[in-house]
């Protein structure tokens, strides 16, 4: 579903911020991308998701050429960044409903998919409400409803559940499962919770200075009784933990 070869970002003023990576990611699979601060984890998923243009390497997201056919790979792919996308003043239903018309449906087929998008959330009954209104989590389901609209096959999260407490964050993790479960949905999300990477995911690549370190399911990293948060600070020489203030 995703597969890279040489992806390299540098920028201007010269910071090579990914540097050669190869990637490979099945249909279905939940891998997660871990690293230290700046270690090349957005700009590898701001290239994947078409928003930047990779310096030199090739990638194909959801069979498609990521230089040659953007087009067709935004399309199948649905992309939360960071900061999320639902907006703190107008009713979520409406919103999506208008996203679901750029692109391209219908009023009556936008609203039928937001509510699908909902339901599928566990989001029904707060659609009226404004994203001021929304808890931590909550917002973070309705970013990932409006990523849903228009029926991506493979879903980037970027840092899903940074700053949600562990309930919030315990409740997404089961809508990303259910999101493969049921919809053969592939997943690649960055998080810099270790907790996350070893409960959701499938296979954990590690990133540092713009390169792959290690990768693995999360037992294979384990072996031989460490944690992943010894595996972590061997391989990077940083601890996880701490940058991200757990
Ligand atoms: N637009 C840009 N121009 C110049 N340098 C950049 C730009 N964006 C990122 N960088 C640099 O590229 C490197 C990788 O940054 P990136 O944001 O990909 O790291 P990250 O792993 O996502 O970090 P974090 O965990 O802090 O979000 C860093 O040295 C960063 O300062």
């Amino acid at each position: 579903m995703i597969s890279t070869s040489g992806l390299s970002k540098t920028f201007d003023g010269g910071v090579e911020a990914v540097k050669g990576v190869d990637l490979s990611v099945g249909p279905g699979e939940i891998v997660g991308f871990l690293g230290p601060n700046g270690a090349g984890k957005t700009t590898t998923m701001r290239m994947l998701t078409t928003l930047l243009r990779p310096t030199s390497g090739t990638a194909t997201v959801a069979g498609h050429d990521l230089l040659g056919d953007a087009k067709e790979v935004r399309r199948r792919l649905g992309y939360v960044s960071q900061t999320g996308g639902t907006s703190p003043t107008s009713p979520q239903l409406g919103e999506l409903a208008l996203q679901g018309m750029l692109y391209g449906l219908s009023r009556a087929q936008a609203e039928a998919k937001a509510r699908e998008a909902l339901e599928r959330l566990d989001l029904t009954g707060l659609e009226s409400k404004p994203g001021a209104a929304l808890s931590g989590g909550q917002r973070r389901r309705f970013d990932i409803a409006f990523a849903l609209l228009h029926d991506p096959v493979v879903l980037f999260l970027d840092e899903p559940t940074t700053g949600l407490d562990p309930q919030s964050r315990a409740n997404l993790w089961d809508h990303i499962r259910s999101l493969r479960a049921e919809r053969g949905m592939t997943v690649f999300l960055t998080t810099h919770y270790l907790d996350e990477a070893d409960a959701l995911c499938d296979r954990i690549v590690i990133i540092d200075h713009g390169r792959i370190v290690a990768e693995g399911a999360p037992a294979e990293l384990k072996a031989g009784g460490r944690t992943l948060d010894e595996v972590f600070l061997d391989i990077t020489g940083r601890s996880l933990r701490e940058e991200a203030g757990v």
